[in-house]
């Protein structure tokens, strides 16, 4: 992207403030984040999607076009212990019910990022964002030639979103709609669904998950005694991959841990057993973008939701 474009000055960086320590490094978020001018280094680059209609049109809470917003103010004034760039990519705003739109707006601001060597995390909005991320990545790996690859979609969730996206496009349909356009493209479709509420998910879901042959731990199967077995289970997945997409559904966590979303988990995976799998898929060499989905501030209680998010993407960015 040419560096005359007025992007950098659309980009509107006030959340980026917090408190600033005089010691020598202390710095935090808010002071190390630059605005995205297409010609820095490689780096982490947040791009926001402020978008309601998915939730909207899935009969869901909506609120989640705040979820930018909010998340860009939990992580501001986390510590800094990065290496590499953090970018700001400004946000991608879906007007009304316009959904299909927005999601083609965030997959073409997606794809120059990815084509530049960023990684981008995704700041939902809700799950309709993993649509729109996997354009994005669908459109970079095709314009780099690779005819065939293997995408793994690592999904932590309560629910498998892989509604028919015949009777209407939404949050519920992002990986249904993935899985055709795999299809269309000729592509493998591997998907790994960690952390799915029985009592959420219809046997028509259960059912399309199988066919699919996707990968479902459930719920109940985090205990500390499988946690092994399924951290086996994800290396196995990984392997399989050349290329990760991580989608953090924040309605995998608890209620307690998590009420700011559209649907709250009666039971929910705790972040204490989740974070070491994260932190594995970070470590893989294979993640190429990353997204959090349906962060939704109205229903937050004392910004928990959003901390949580705000912890995640620190995580997710650990390694350079
Ligand atoms: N992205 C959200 N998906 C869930 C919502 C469930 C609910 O609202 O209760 C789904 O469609 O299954
Ligand atoms: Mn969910
Ligand atoms: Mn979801």
């Amino acid at each position: 992207m040419p560096s005359d474009t007025p992007l950098e000055n659309a980009i509107d960086m006030t959340p980026w403030k917090g408190r600033t320590d005089p010691e020598p490094h202390s710095e935090r978020w808010h002071q190390k984040v630059q605005p995205l001018n297409g010609s820095g280094a490689p780096g982490c680059a947040l791009l926001g999607f402020a978008c309601d209609a998915g939730v909207a049109r899935n009969q869901g809470r909506v609120g989640a076009a705040e979820g930018p917003a909010a998340l860009r103010q939990a992580l501001a004034p986390l510590a800094w212990h990065r290496c590499g760039p953090a970018y700001d990519a400004g946000d991608v705003r879906c007007k009304g019910d316009a959904m299909e739109d927005a999601q083609q707006v965030l997959a073409d601001r997606l794809t120059p990022l990815l084509d530049a060597g960023h990684r981008p995390i995704v700041l939902g909005g809700g799950h309709e964002i993993a649509y729109a991320s996997w354009t994005g990545l669908a459109q970079h790996l095709a314009g780099r030639g690779e005819t065939a690859p293997r995408v793994g979609i690592i999904n932590f969730d309560a629910h498998f979103d892989l509604r028919d996206p015949a009777h209407v496009r939404s949050s519920g349909t992002p990986f249904s709609q993935i899985a055709d356009d795999s299809q269309q493209r000729g592509w493998p479709f591997r998907y790994a669904c960690l952390g799915v509420s029985r009592a959420a998910n219809t046997r028509a879901l259960f059912n399309r998950a199988t066919e699919l042959g996707v990968l479902v731990r459930e719920d109940r199967d985090f205990d500390t005694r499988y946690l092994n077995a399924i951290q086996r289970d994800l290396e196995r997945f990984i392997a399989r991959c050349d290329h990760l997409y991580l989608t953090i559904d924040l309605d995998v966590l608890p209620a307690a841990e998590a009420p700011g979303v559209s649907a709250p988990a009666a039971r929910g995976v705790s972040l204490a057993l989740i974070e070491p799998l994260i932190e594995r898929i970070r470590d893989s060499g294979k993640l190429r973008l990353a997204d959090l989905a349906e962060l939704n501030p109205g229903h937050d209680i004392d910004g928990r939701t959003a901390r949580v998010a705000a912890r995640l993407v620190h995580l997710l960015t650990l390694n350079d």
